[in-house]
């Protein structure tokens, strides 16, 4: 209870921020349609004692009420609906810019990885949507108590007997969970099939499987097994809704008999004379109405329960992510790399992960090196580069550059000094001028710039076959936009990689296994060529991932990495001297080429 209030605050303290005057114009509208429901009733009481007793002035004068009670009741709260969908728009965006900050918000990645806090993100970027039914469920139960107040009293004054009347509407309610639970049950059970019978949908109709359906010939096996799975969820669900019928109906007997009892209590009291026959009539409106109100009420707590839930769950993360940054201050990276870069003694898990993925890791990677890393998937390669990134801090040992502590650095300025291009590279939509420019922010805008890159990336030739050049919209987003290839998209990022002129670290973690290995020798080269060149200037170390070992050959330091440690490091003849896993694998890669 205590969140669900801590929920309604929050929830009615942003649409106050996001917009004042549409959130008290919402709560009037709602709380006025509210309100006239059970006036209405009343009008319609003193209408009929007013025909009964022949004084037609009075009785046209409260059928004028009743008319406009019934118009503020039906219309009303839809005006208010209107507000508070745009309110609830505002919220919404407001919630996304909380959660783009959220998931960019740690220096590090680690809060993406671990399973808890992803699934949190993941089920807030669902629950975000959900703004416009938690605003309507404040609004509505702000209305619902006044509502339910002025019903009371009403009924009281009839009869004190008649405020039983909501704890009738109690067996409905409770049937009707029950109905509901019944139904989500079989839901439930039956969601494998209909999982199942969409995802052989999809294959049956997607464009990017009709190639292997038709070859393979599965369309009349799809289309088969896909109905009898329907068939099977649609018969358990038919089922379960027939039941959840009848337990909801015999619940709403119990609410029947008691509303008839409260009738038959006020028309007695009128036949006695105590009660006048609009008071029957008002009653019967009156009843009509709690039964309403409680299942409203009920509907309400569940949605305002849900937001509140949403709150909590967004404060956790926020008290998680947005801890204290450790690396905010500290001493700026340097301007030209002297020493190097040192791992020492680092050991790495990945958090809510028990196994080790980098142990005993002393290594040294002179400034201006080309530094290859080679081993089997899995090894430990990519955990490496991530470390060099700062997206994990080891959980031994340290990273230091020039000496200094990597934890030491402000992290974000560490950042700006790195070009990298990862091999589970971004897909950016944009202009090609921007998918290449946001490698580098500053220079987004400059044509000549993100052509040289794409040059330095050996992509030059790809804006041949755009049409617009680099003002051509990517992706199926656009209604005009190019449609690249695998390997396409690869040359992007790489551009977007070489973007940065003076990085003091440059990683190629394998962004380039679409290309041919031709390609991607030649690459290397120019890209090896290209680090040497920024070495000379910043002392740059440059680091390439790759499986190919005809292109790692030419890095000056090659290290080879196994089940998480450093197993061989050398230049490519001591280590083709030396006879160990490297030599193997170079000899077997070669003998496959020739
Ligand atoms: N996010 C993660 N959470 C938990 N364990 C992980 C995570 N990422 C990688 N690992 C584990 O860490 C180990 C090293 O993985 P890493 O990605 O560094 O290997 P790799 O040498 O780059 O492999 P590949 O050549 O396949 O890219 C593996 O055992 C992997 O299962």
């Amino acid at each position: 209870m205590i969140n669900v209030l801590a929920g309604c605050r929050q929830l009615l303290g942003t649409a106050w921020r996001m917009d004042r005057a549409r959130t008290i114009a919402s709560i009037v509208l709602m709380a006025c349609g509210a309100v006239a429901a059970p006036l209405l009733a009343v009008g319609l009481g003193a209408m009929t004692d007013a025909v009964v007793a022949g004084r037609w002035r009075d009785g046209a004068l409260y059928g004028v009420l009743v008319a406009v009670a019934a118009i503020v009741s039906l219309t009303f709260s839809h005006f208010a609906h209107v507000l508070y969908f745009e309110l609830s728009e505002l919220a919404e965006i407001d919630f996304d810019r909380k959660l783009i900050a959220l998931s960019n918000g740690a220096v590090g990645i680690a809060h993406h990885e671990q399973a808890e806090q992803a699934d949190s993100l993941t089920v807030l970027q669902h629950e975000g949507r959900r703004f416009r039914t938690g605003l309507e469920a404040l609004f509505g139960g702000v209305s619902l108590v006044l509502a339910m107040v002025v019903t009371a009293v009403l009924l009281a004054r009839l009869h004190p007997l008649l405020l039983l009347l909501p704890l009738a509407a109690i067996p409905p309610l409770y049937t009707g969970r029950l109905a509901e639970r019944r139904l989500d049950a079989a839901k439930t059970a039956n969601a494998e099939s209909v999982r199942l019978s969409l995802n052989l949908f999809g294959l049956a109709t997607s464009s990017r499987h009709a190639g292997e359906v038709r070859v393979f010939r599965l369309e009349e096996q799809l289309r088969h097994r896909r109905a009898e799975l329907w068939a099977n969820a649609t018969a358990g669900l038919h089922r379960a809704r027939t039941a959840a019928a009848v337990t909801q109906v015999a619940g709403q007997l119990v609410f029947a008999a008691a509303y008839v009892g409260g009738v038959l209590l006020i028309l007695r009291d009128a036949t006695t004379g105590r009660h006048s026959v609009g008071a029957v009539v008002l009653a019967v409106a009156l009843a009509a109405q709690v039964n309403q109100q409680v299942t409203t009420a009920v509907a309400l707590m569940q949605d305002l329960y849900r937001m509140a839930s949403t709150y909590r769950r967004l404060e956790q993360i926020s008290a998680t992510v947005a801890g204290p940054d450790p690396t905010s201050a500290g001493h700026p990276p340097p301007e030209r790399l002297r020493a190097g870069i040192v791992f020492d003694d680092v050991e790495f898990s990945y958090p809510a992960s028990d196994a080790v993925a980098l142990r005993g890791v002393d290594l040294a990677l002179p400034a201006g090196s080309v530094v290859a890393v080679v081993g089997e998937n899995g090894a430990g390669k990519t955990t490496l580069v991530k470390l060099l990134c700062g997206f994990y801090q080891p959980t031994r040992g340290r990273l230091l550059v020039d000496g200094v502590d990597l934890r030491e650095l402000p992290i974000e300025a560490w950042r700006q000094r790195i070009a990298a291009g990862f091999q589970d590279f971004v897909r950016y939509e944009l202009l090609a001028r921007q998918a290449v420019g946001v490698g580098d922010l500053a220079q987004i805008d400059d044509a000549a710039a993100v052509r040289a890159a794409l040059d330095r990336a050996r992509g030059a030739d790809l804006l041949d076959h755009l049409p617009g050049g680099l003002e051509t919209p990517l992706g199926k987003r656009y209604a005009d936009g190019a449609e690249l290839s695998g390997g396409q998209w690869q040359k992007l990022a790489l551009g977007r990689a070489l973007m940065r002129q003076t990085p003091l670290l440059l990683v190629l973690d394998e962004p380039t296994s679409a290309l041919d290995p031709e390609a991607e020798h030649g690459l290397f080269e120019r890209y090896a060529e290209q680090s040497r060149r920024v070495a000379a200037v910043t002392g740059a170390i440059t680091v390439l991932v790759s499986h190919r070992f005809s292109t790692v050959r030419m890095a000056d330091r090659i290290i080879v990495v196994r089940d998480g440690r450093i197993a061989e490091v050398g230049s490519h003849a001591e280590l083709v001297r030396a006879g160990g896993q490297y030599a193997e694998l170079y000899a077997l890669q070669a003998r496959a080429y020739q």
